[in-house]
C-alpha cells in the first residue's frame, strides 16, 4: 500500500474470509464496438491488495476496459488474468468467482428489495449441489453493514434515493466476495460524506488483500485514495504510477484540455487539481473521446502500467 494512502475506515468491514492474493494482469487488450475500437491495446498489472483509479475524459474507453476485464464485453484480442486463471477461458460463473463489477448504470430486477439485491451477489456461489448457506448469509450481512445500508434491507430498491441505491449495488458487488472488485464511478451519485465512506471502504477491501480497480472522474479523490492512477486517453493508457508522480499540469491539459494548478493537499500532500477559470468563448466544445491534434502524444513517456 502507498504510504500516502488514508488508513482504512474503522468498522468498514471487509471480511477476512474474502478471497485475497490474486494479481490482476491485463495484456494487450483491444475491445470495441462495430466500427470503433474503444480500448486500443491496454497493459495493466495490479498486485493484490492495491487500489487503482482509472481516470480520463468521457468516451476514452474506461467502462469498456472494465467490462472486458469482468468478462462482460468480449475483447478483440488480449488477455485478462486473475491469479493463474485466464478470465476469458473460464465459464461465466467461474469468472464471477474472481471478478465482480459495479457498472455505471446497473439495471435492477423489478421490485427487488435491498436484501434481495445483495443476495444476487451470492449467485455465483450457488448451484445444484450448493444451496443457500450460513456463509452466504454472513457475506450478505457484512456487505450490507460495510456499505451502511443494513437498515434499508427490507425496503424496495426502486423506492430509495439514487445515492442509497448506489450503496446497495456496491453491497451486492462486495457480497460476491471476489478477489478483484471493479467499480465504475462508484461515487457518482453520492454526497460528500457517503463518497468519503465508499472511498474509505475501497481501502478496507484492499487491506483485506483484494484488488480494487475503480473509474473516478474526481482527480483529487483518485489521487488521495488510489495507490496507482491509470490515465487513459483515446483508448490507451497515457500515464500510470503513484498519483504524486504522474499528476501534473501537463497531464491534466493532455486529458481534459484544461489549464490547471496542482497543489499538495494539506496533510498527505496528494495532488489536488485546481482548474483555471474558463469563459464560454475560450475553447469550443470538443468530444473528449477524440484525440486533439494539439494534445498529441505528450505523456506517453510517463510510467506505463505493468
Ligand atoms: N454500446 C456501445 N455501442 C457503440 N459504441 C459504444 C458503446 N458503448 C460505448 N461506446 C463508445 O466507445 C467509446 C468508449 O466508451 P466508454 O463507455 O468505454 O468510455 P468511458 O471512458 O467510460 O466514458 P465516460 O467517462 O463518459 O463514462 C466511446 O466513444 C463510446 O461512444
Amino acid at each position: 500500500m502507498d504510504d500516502t494512502a488514508p488508513a482504512p475506515a474503522p468498522g468498514a468491514g471487509a471480511s477476512a474470509a474474502t478471497p485475497a492474493g490474486h494479481e490482476l494482469v491485463v495484456e494487450g487488450l483491444r475491445a470495441g464496438y462495430p466500427g470503433q475500437l474503444a480500448v486500443r491495446g491496454v497493459d495493466l498489472t495490479v498486485p493484490a491488495g492495491r487500489v487503482v483509479a482509472v481516470v480520463g475524459p468521457n468516451g476514452c474507453g474506461k467502462s469498456t476496459l472494465l467490462r472486458a476485464v469482468a468478462r462482460l464485453h468480449k475483447p478483440e484480442s488480449g488477455r485478462v488474468r486473475v491469479g493463474d486463471a485466464d478470465i476469458w477461458q473460464l465459464k461465466q460463473r467461474q469468472a464471477a468467482h474472481r471478478v465482480a463489477l459495479l457498472p455505471q448504470s446497473p439495471q435492477p430486477p423489478e421490485a427487488v428489495t435491498v436484501a434481495g439485491l445483495v443476495r444476487y451477489g451470492r449467485h455465483p456461489h450457488q448451484g445444484l449441489f450448493r444451496q443457500w448457506s450460513r456463509e452466504d448469509e454472513r457475506a450478505v450481512r457484512e456487505a450490507l453493514e460495510a456499505t451502511g445500508v443494513a437498515a434499508l434491507a427490507g425496503r424496495r430498491l426502486d423506492q430509495l434515493s439514487g445515492g442509497q441505491r448506489q450503496r446497495c449495488w456496491l453491497a451486492m458487488v462486495l457480497a460476491q466476495e471476489t478477489p478483484v472488485v471493479l467499480l465504475d464511478e462508484p461515487t457518482s451519485a453520492l454526497d460528500m460524506g457517503h463518497a468519503v465512506e465508499v472511498l474509505g471502504l475501497t481501502r478496507e477491501v484492499a487491506a483485506a488483500g483484494r484488488t480494487v480497480v475503480m473509474v473516478l472522474h474526481d482527480l483529487a479523490s483518485a489521487a488521495r485514495y488510489a495507490d496507482t492512477l491509470v490515465a487513459m486517453n483515446d483508448g490507451l493508457v497515457v500515464a500510470s504510477g503513484a498519483p504524486r508522480d504522474i499528476v501534473d499540469a501537463q497531464l491534466v491539459k493532455e486529458l481534459y484540455g484544461v489549464d490547471a494548478d496542482i497543489l499538495p493537499a494539506p496533510g498527505d500532500g496528494s495532488p489536488v487539481v485546481v482548474p483555471a477559470a474558463r469563459t464560454a468563448t475560450d475553447r469550443p466544445g470538443t468530444d473528449r473521446g477524440q484525440p486533439d491534434a494539439d494534445r498529441g502524444q505528450a505523456g506517453t513517456n510517463r510510467g506505463r502500467a505493468g
